[in-house]
């Protein structure tokens, strides 16, 4: 625990009000003298109950849930009555929890949103209420907010636009930043905004919980963004704001317009880019090669695939690369085909991405070059998928790939599990076990002629749980680039595979936090560097991170007059 944590916390509320602050309730383990102090006595169980036989009971309770669903809906009950033992139990638990407060359930839980609705968490800001976001915000149950992840619902993982159901994913991120990265939950709140929904099946569901109108005109909705950010900047000047799930035209005009004057980040850009950069050079270790010398092929030049080319291309000019250079190594391949100079329908960011097709070695065609063409013709060392698009990396694909390299590496990174462009599985079977393999969603180690063939996640998961431990800890007013940067080193040199030559290709689940203290320390030192935090030392950061881990402990409660 750290030092705060160890203190008594001194509490005016009491009674049955107590046992409803998930915050503060500790339900059976509130201790005889303070049922006496704080009116408990007779409103629970007389026997008192450690935290682990707590948790014992409630992973009994959790293993007779017979669905993913039924166990999602549980957590979450948890979590809405006492969120010590909720953080209790998915720290014991994580490899088997994970995948069920975050994706693949979670996406599940995003689209039956309205149907297994509970009770309330965190802010649904309408864009009516435009005019009064401020009242909205102080009306929080949580008043040190340090970390707010906000979404509109608009690209719910690979699921499109899920509308108010969206709120399943700053849920889910937020209870990683403190189950990985060890934020209190006491400073972390989900917000949802309210724009409407453009699906239709959801304006038509009388169970639907979300305002029941279409999306609001892109001239509303910027001009509300904006009163959202300056009404948070009001309250909490100080909070990290991780956008999440925002729809393609939507996500990078916004990170633009406020990266340079909030403390602010794209988790679907710059957080895949980063934990994507991380795994890519993880796997260029393995193979023995320069990342400058792969040419990298990416399926899907949304937001999460043009993040990645961007921060690749930083990437591999490290390695001396001119940018011109860098960015002929990266093929960015959308719905049309490959990304050129000459489509007319680019949106601002992919011009960033586009090749000259003069370049193309070997094309003719007057139409972009498809997956296959570009596989073949550019033989790329690495493919990745971040498309949404289930299947689009073919027995065929893969096979060409494997063709132009013994040890290709292939990341299907769409989300939830059944948006994969390729399962591992049918990955490994196609190449004989040769390739490097990691998905965004999980997936279970793959055996192959008497071989166990691990399978990474490559998420954003373990990106984001450390920047933010970084800029809370340390104080930092900017995620910059070359945070980014740090994040995805520090996450590469930790990658088993590249290290020992056996196991996986990124560390355990089991040692995320002690990983996330990594990550973390090396952040701050690049927003050290970058003059975004005050000056520290690394025995002064490191005392900082330490002194901002929260741990799923009951602390001793003593009554003060209200
Ligand atoms: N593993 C991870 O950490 C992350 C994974 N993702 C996943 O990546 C996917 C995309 O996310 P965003 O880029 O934010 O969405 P986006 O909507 O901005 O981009 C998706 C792009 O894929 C293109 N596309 C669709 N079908 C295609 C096809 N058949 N061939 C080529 N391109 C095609 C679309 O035109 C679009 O430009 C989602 O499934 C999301 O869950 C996103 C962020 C993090
Ligand atoms: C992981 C994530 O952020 C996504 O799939 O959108
Ligand atoms: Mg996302």
């Amino acid at each position: 625990m750290n030092q705060k944590q160890n203190k008594p916390l001194h509490l005016s509320h009491a009674g049955p009000k107590l046992l409803d602050m998930p915050l503060l309730n500790k339900s059976s383990a509130f201790s005889e003298k303070e049922r006496l102090a704080f009116n408990l006595e007779g409103l629970l169980p007389p026997r008192y109950e450690t935290i682990d036989q707590q948790r014992e009971r409630a992973y009994m309770q959790y293993q007779a849930c017979t669905t993913d669903m039924a166990k999602h809906i549980f957590l979450r009950d948890i979590q809405d009555t006492n969120e010590t033992l909720f953080f209790r139990l998915i720290t014991e638990h994580i490899k088997e929890m994970m995948p069920i407060i975050y994706t693949p359930t979670v996406g599940e839980a995003c689209e039956k949103f309205s149907d297994i609705y509970r009770s309330a968490r965190g802010l649904f800001i309408a864009h009516h209420q435009q005019d009064r976001i401020d009242t909205i915000l102080h009306n929080a149950t949580k008043r040190n907010i340090k970390v707010i992840v906000v979404t509109d619902g608009e690209r719910i993982l690979g699921l499109g636009d899920q509308g108010v159901g969206g709120m399943g994913i700053p849920i889910g991120k937020l209870s990683l930043y403190t189950v990985c990265g060890g934020i209190s939950p006491a400073n972390t709140l989900p917000i949802m905004l309210d724009v409407g929904t453009n699906n239709p099946a959801l304006l038509e569901d009388p169970m639907y919980m979300g305002c029941r109108h279409p999306r609001i005109s892109q001239a509303e909705y910027d001009v509300f963004v904006d009163k959202f950010m300056q009404a948070v900047r009001r309250r909490w000047p100080k909070a990290l704001i991780q956008f999440e799930d925002f729809a393609q035209t939507n996500a990078t005009p916004i990170l633009d317009r406020y990266r340079d004057s909030y403390c602010c980040f794209n988790d679907d850009i710059q957080g895949t880019a980063a934990v994507a950069v991380a795994t890519l050079l993880a796997a260029c270790k393995v193979k023995g090669v320069a990342a400058s010398t792969q040419p990298l092929v990416i399926v899907g030049g949304g937001s999460a695939g043009c993040g990645i080319a961007a921060q690749w291309v930083r990437s591999i000019q490290a390695e001396g690369l001119s940018e011109e250079a860098a960015r002929a190594k990266v093929y960015v391949i959308d719905r049309d085909g490959l990304i050129t100079t000459r489509a007319t329908n680019l949106q601002g960011f992919q011009q960033a991405v586009a090749q000259d097709l003069a370049d193309f070695d070997g094309w003719n065609g007057d139409y972009a070059p498809g997956l296959l063409e570009v596989i073949n013709s550019v033989k790329p060392g690495i493919l990745l998928g971040v498309s949404s698009c289930a299947g689009l990396f073919s027995e065929e694909v893969v096979k060409a790939m494997h063709q132009h390299t013994a040890q290709p590496v292939i990341l299907p990174l769409s989300n939830p599990s059944r948006c994969v462009e390729a399962t591992p599985e049918d990955i490994y079977t196609w190449t004989k076990g040769e390739a490097i393999v990691a998905c965004g969603s999980p997936f279970a180690d793959v055996e192959l002629n008497g071989r166990t063939l691990p399978v990474s996640q490559c998420n954003n998961s373990y990106i984001f749980p450390g920047i933010g431990l970084a800029v809370v800890s340390c104080k930092a007013r900017r995620v910059t680039n070359n945070m980014l940067m740090a994040s995805s080193l520090a996450l590469a040199e930790a990658s088993p595979l590249a290290i020992h030559g056996k196991g996986a290709l990124l560390p355990p689940l089991s040692g995320i936090k002690l990983l996330s203290v990594e990550i973390a320390k090396r952040v701050a030192m690049a927003a050290i560097a970058d003059g975004v935090a005050p000056v520290r030392s690394e025995e002064e950061i490191q005392m900082c991170i330490e002194a901002t881990q929260w741990q799923p402990e009951y602390r001793e409660y003593r009554r003060v007059a209200s």
